[in-house]
């Protein structure tokens, strides 16, 4: 009997339960998972789903572990590794975390929020083939285990290294993948040079996210129905605009209609569930935020290419702080 392809996700928290809920239900592929804080929970009643796009459901993955070496142990190797950890390069390096997880011919899939996210792992893993991932989903962990999701789900990959002449199978294994999430219900494409999505989604992270943290609260919607505020969401992803295409060299995909700063800010508004950020939740939480990823790395590419970006910079300087106030 021949093998199925099996895949880890490392970070069972919304983004990791979510997809690999949906790949689980593929008879094509196996899917193990690692879970932190919310292992004891997953372990015992599987996750509780509740989806606008899919239904209600509860998922138990086949294999629920503690720690990457724990799985690659029982199972390894891994032919697909995704990593849905958060991105917080300042306080871990994610690509150390999965390490053990990465053998001869595995796929890292980055499927983080934020810019300059595969660098870690491009570092790391010069001779595996490390995929940037953007993901276009709200999802949330509302208590362990309990996933709260929307109404759309979609996923843009793009091989970002591979080890030279191995470009052709890192497709094709990539595109295997895709095939299964699309099976599945989730939309996915994938691109030769994906840096415009990643560029494309991080108008609204780099805007809303920090935006909402220094608004103590507010939805996105809020957000952008107040003048002021408006005007400073236009006004930062003007900046993420420009920097993203002297970055790239590319336009952005334009992806839901989104081809400008006012179009932004009216998909936002257009959006009918009150949507809070995930800076926004883990401000709330007292926890690190994503802040190198959604701000300072692209201010270093900003500085790097002659760009002026004095709303991020600002907004760094506030979100840092507060981070700094809440975790001291
Ligand atoms: N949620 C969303 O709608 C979207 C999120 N994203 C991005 O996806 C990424 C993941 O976000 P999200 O799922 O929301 O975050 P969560 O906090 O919900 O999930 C991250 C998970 O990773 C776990 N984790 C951290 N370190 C380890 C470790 N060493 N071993 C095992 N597990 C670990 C955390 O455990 P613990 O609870 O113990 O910390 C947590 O369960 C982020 O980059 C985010 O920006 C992108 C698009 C949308
Ligand atoms: C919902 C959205 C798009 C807000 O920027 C997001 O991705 C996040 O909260 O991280």
């Amino acid at each position: 009997m021949e093998l199925k392809p099996r895949v880890l996700v490392v970070g069972g928290g919304a983004i990791g339960g979510l997809f690999a809920w949906r790949l689980s239900l593929s008879k094509d592929i196996v899917v193990s998972i690692v879970c932190r804080s919310n292992y004891v929970e997953v372990k015992s009643g599987g996750y509780m789903i509740n989806s606008a796009q899919f239904g209600t459901a509860v998922y138990r993955p086949a294999k629920v572990y503690q720690t990457v070496e724990e799985a690659v142990e029982e199972e390894g190797p891994y032919d697909f590794v995704v990593v849905a950890l958060k991105a917080l390069p300042n306080i871990y390096d994610s690509s150390e975390r999965i390490a053990a997880a990465v053998g001869e011919g595995t796929m890292v899939l980055v499927f983080q929020n934020g810019i300059g996210v595969e660098e870690p792992f491009a570092r790391r893993f010069p001779r595996a083939a490390v995929v940037s991932t953007v993901t276009f989903v709200s999802v949330k962990q509302e208590e362990p285990g309990m996933l709260r999701h929307g109404g759309f789900s979609m996923l843009a990959s793009g091989v970002h290294n591979v080890e030279s002449g191995m470009m052709a199978q890192a497709q094709a294994k990539l595109q295997f993948l895709s095939d299964v999430f699309v099976s599945q219900g989730v939309s996915s494409i994938i691109e030769a040079d994906i840096q415009p999505y990643r560029w494309q989604k991080h108008i609204l992270n780099g805007s809303t996210n920090p935006v909402s943290v220094i608004c103590n609260g507010a939805s996105c919607q809020e957000m952008a129905k107040n003048g002021y505020c408006r005007k400073l969401l236009e006004d930062t992803m003007a900046e993420i605009f420009v920097l993203g295409k002297k970055v790239t060299g590319k336009s952005f995909p334009g992806v839901d209609g989104i081809v400008d700063p006012q179009s932004a800010t009216e998909y936002i508004r257009s959006i009918p569930v009150p949507v809070y950020t995930s800076m926004l939740v883990d401000s709330q939480c007292k926890r690190p935020m994503e802040r190198d990823v959604i701000l300072k790395n692209p201010i270093a590419l900003a500085d790097k290419h002659g760009v002026d970006v004095p709303h991020m910079k600002a907004l760094y300087a506030m979100v840092t702080m507060i981070e700094e106030g809440y975790t001291r």
